[in-house]
């Protein structure tokens, strides 16, 4: 189902565990900022709103998105979390940069999640136009930060329960 079909901003908070006692560490990529403020709000009023204390949702700033891989293994190596949000958003130039830069953050999230016993919630824009950020970090098509935040409270849960 394209984003086109879902908004990223609906939840059950019904069935949402708890996050009372769940501690989160935020990257958060400073390219497009505009937008990645709007995913990181989202991130953080859909945590607290699921019971995440202010207190356990830390956040540590980076240059770019490539800087979010090197951002959350030093997360991961320095912090005691139950989960690592990357929050990013990359929009295609006149370039082939935006495809090696999507590439290797997809890439490099994904070894993260094989390297560290907690998990890393992967919400990186990758939009063909600042409009397509636009309308998902907070506009007609939600926000990404809302649904990266539901899907980080999920994985803790389960990881608690595996
Ligand atoms: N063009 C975008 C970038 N480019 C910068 C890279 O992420 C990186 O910081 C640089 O290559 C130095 O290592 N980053 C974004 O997050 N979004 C973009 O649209
Ligand atoms: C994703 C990027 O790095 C890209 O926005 C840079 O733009 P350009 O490809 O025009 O240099």
């Amino acid at each position: 189902m394209a984003t086109e079909n879902k908004n990223l901003s609906q939840y059950d908070k019904n069935t949402i565990p708890n996050a009372k006692d769940f501690r989160f560490g935020i990257v958060v990529s400073e390219w497009n900022e505009q937008v990645t403020e709007g995913l990181y709000n989202g991130a953080v009023q859909a945590l607290t709103d699921c019971g995440a204390l202010q207190e356990n949702i830390i956040r540590w700033n980076v240059p770019g998105s490539f800087e979010l891989i090197f951002g959350a293994k030093q997360m991961h190596e320095k912090l005691e979390l139950d989960c690592i949000i990357v929050i990013g958003c990359v929009i295609k130039g006149e370039t082939m940069h935006f495809e090696f830069v999507c590439e290797g953050v997809t890439q490099g999230m994904k070894d993260l999640n094989l390297m560290y016993d907690i998990p890393t919630i992967f919400c990186v824009l990758t939009d063909n136009n600042m409009q397509q950020s636009i309308d998902r970090s907070g506009g007609k098509h939600g926000n990404k930060g809302v649904e990266a935040a539901i899907a980080a409270i999920k994985m803790v849960d389960l990881n608690r329960k595996g």
